[in-house]
């Protein structure tokens, strides 16, 4: 049967990858799937007589607008994946449970699902705008523990809502897959223990290549200085047959995908393919086989420098690369030949090579995790695109932006929202500006003040007007002093300073790798010290707590504080 595709869209980037991993789970060997995130659906992204699945009611009023009218089109219904539910199952019957999601709709969705199934206890759906009652005995939340106000103990993460099985029988239905009914559910099954157990930074991203260079320069807001010289520097490279490799860093969500596009798309081979390869899967082996290809037998799998023929490859995140296939590569771009996985023929390439990184390679060089033969062959033409928050000029321009694309051009935010937008320290960047707007745009009216933003925005607001004020009255000396309240003064400003370090060179750090960092400046300290002194920084607004890899990093706030600090001439 010929393979179907099927577009799949969602507002929020992290919820479509796991909806794409579960319908992946179950359907993926009948159909191809297009993760689509609703801020990236323009009016040909659709193909006509595609399918398109819709995530949630709230965004189908806008998509079915962008998609051609010949396109089956289903609503996806959400349930909660009861694989996550063994702790509710386990609590006695009768307890207050108060159910907590980003908007009242989807907490009442939840309770709604839970109320049907696991009926022993009583539910309550809840916004941030309520207090939490006094008779609560726990909070259940379907991945949503970043909107609870911090310290809470009696917390159940049930994981993020998947697809509910109906949504799986109307697909098969409108494809025509001669599944019966019980291979869809056990398959269903399979993919909630797949998905279960884990929180959703845990959750790979299992991105396909993406071979459409969809982005142009003209599409780049940049209006401030250095965006605009960046951009001119990369119309360079773009028309420089001498750039063969073209390497991009920055911070996650600065555009650097979108940079090699439009690279690609300036280039005099404009009309060639780009193949793009995300490296952040932990995978290697099928990384490996992507970009080098493979000979088993009398089956051979092309590899990514052939399919681009005169073309343009992109792989992405080249930093999470482990050390023995840096090596294959740099050897692969030195001499502009590669040999097939188990092949023996050496075979000529002649397509051009971006890379980019959200890690420093050159810090990766020092920490030897990154080869230093590669970076150089990669460092001789290379691009910084810098953070949001040291461009505010272009705030305004990609607010514009992102209505435009959402076609939502009549919705205002207060001056207020807009003042603390551009104070915001935004850890995925332009990114992670677009997914708030669009989010907001959807649940919101036309008119967003301070009281909308999601509440992982709103309590820092609290913190950034917290911060103001420390700031007029004489800054230094109260931090010190709220410091001095745990003690410890000169190793938190040690840790302050390797974050500081740490920043300038575009490295975060886990707690592990702070540890080892500190102990090397000749502090040392005990992984619960180390956990205390974080603690009492972040609750200052001095550093930014990230989970996962993307580690830890100093905020603004943080850093004005250090200047401050050594200026006024204290001596720790
Ligand atoms: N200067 C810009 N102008 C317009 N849109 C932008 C700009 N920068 C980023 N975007 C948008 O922000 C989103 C993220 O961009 P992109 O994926 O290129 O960033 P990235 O640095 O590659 O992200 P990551 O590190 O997370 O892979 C995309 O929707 C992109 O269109």
């Amino acid at each position: 049967m010929k393979a179907r595709n099927v577009n799949i869209i969602a507002i929020q980037e992290r919820y479509l990858d796991i909806i794409t991993k579960q319908i992946k789970e179950v359907l993926g060997d009948t159909i191809n799937i297009h993760p689509i995130t609703v801020k990236d659906l323009q009016s040909d992204t659709v193909k006509s007589g595609d399918m398109v699945v819709i995530s949630s009611s709230q965004i189908k009023g806008l998509v079915t607008q962008l998609i051609p009218n010949d396109c089956p089109c289903i609503v996806a219904k959400r349930d909660i994946n009861y694989m996550n539910t063994k702790k509710l199952l386990n609590l006695p019957p009768g307890q207050e449970l108060l159910v907590v999601n980003d908007n009242k709709m989807n907490a009442e969705e939840t309770v709604q699902s839970l109320r049907e199934t696991i009926f022993e206890h009583n539910y309550v759906a809840y916004t941030p705008e309520d207090n939490i009652p006094q008779s609560i005995n726990y909070i259940v939340t379907p991945g949503e523990r970043q909107l609870l106000p911090r310290g809470l103990t009696n917390v159940i993460d049930i994981g993020p809502r998947l697809l509910d099985i109906s949504t799986f029988e109307k697909i098969v239905k409108l494809l025509d897959i001669n599944y019966p009914i019980s291979q869809i559910v056990k398959r269903y099954f399979k993919a909630c223990v797949s998905l279960s157990g884990r929180n959703k930074e845990e959750i790979q991203s299992n991105k396909d290549i993406r071979n459409v260079a969809q982005y142009y320069f003209e599409d780049i807001i940049s209006v401030s200085k250095s965006m605009k010289e960046t951009v001119q520097l990369a119309k360079c490279y773009s028309e420089d047959s001498h750039a063969i490799h073209i390497h991009i860093e920055g911070e996650p969500g600065t555009g650097k995908s979108m940079f090699a596009q439009a690279i690609h798309n300036y280039s005099t081979n404009a009309e060639r393919s780009f193949i793009s390869i995300n490296c952040s899967s932990s995978d290697f082996n099928t990384i490996e086989k992507l970009l080098f290809g493979s000979e088993e037998g009398e089956e051979i799998s092309y590899g990514l420098f052939e399919l681009a023929e005169n073309g343009t490859v992109c792989i992405e995140e080249i930093g999470e690369l482990p050390l023995s296939i840096q090596k294959q590569l740099f050897h692969v771009l030195e001499k502009g030949k590669f040999r097939r996985l188990s092949g023996s023929e050496l075979h000529s390439f002649h397509c051009r090579v971006i890379t980019t990184s959200s890690i420093s390679c050159k810090k990766l060089v020092e920490k030897e995790l990154f080869r230093r033969d590669l970076y150089e062959l990669l460092a001789k033409y290379s691009l910084n695109i810098p953070a949001l928050s040291e461009r505010k000029d272009d705030l305004l321009p990609l607010i514009h932006n992102v209505k435009k694309r959402i076609k939502r051009n009549d919705i205002e935010f207060t001056n207020e929202v807009i003042e603390f937008f551009k104070e915001y320290n935004w850890d995925n960047n332009v990114k992670h500006l677009y997914n708030v707007i669009t989010y907001l745009a959807f649940l919101n009216g036309d008119h967003i003040g301070i009281e909308s933003l999601p509440f992982h925005l709103r309590s820092n607001y609290d913190q950034q007007k917290f911060n103001t004020v420390f700031e007029a009255n004489n800054n230094v000396n109260k931090i010190i002093a709220e410091i001095e309240k745990h003690g410890f003064l000169d190793e938190n400003i040690k840790i302050l300073d390797a974050f500081y370090e740490g920043k300038k060179e575009r490295i975060s750090y886990g707690r592990k790798a702070l540890k080892v960092y500190l102990e090397k400046k000749g502090l040392i300290l005990s992984e619960q010290q180390l956990r205390m002194r974080l603690e009492v920084l972040q609750d200052l607004g001095l550093i930014i707590v990230r989970q996962g890899r993307a580690g830890s990093t100093i905020s603004r706030q943080g850093e004005e504080f250090l200047r401050e600090f050594y200026k006024t001439g204290f001596n720790v």
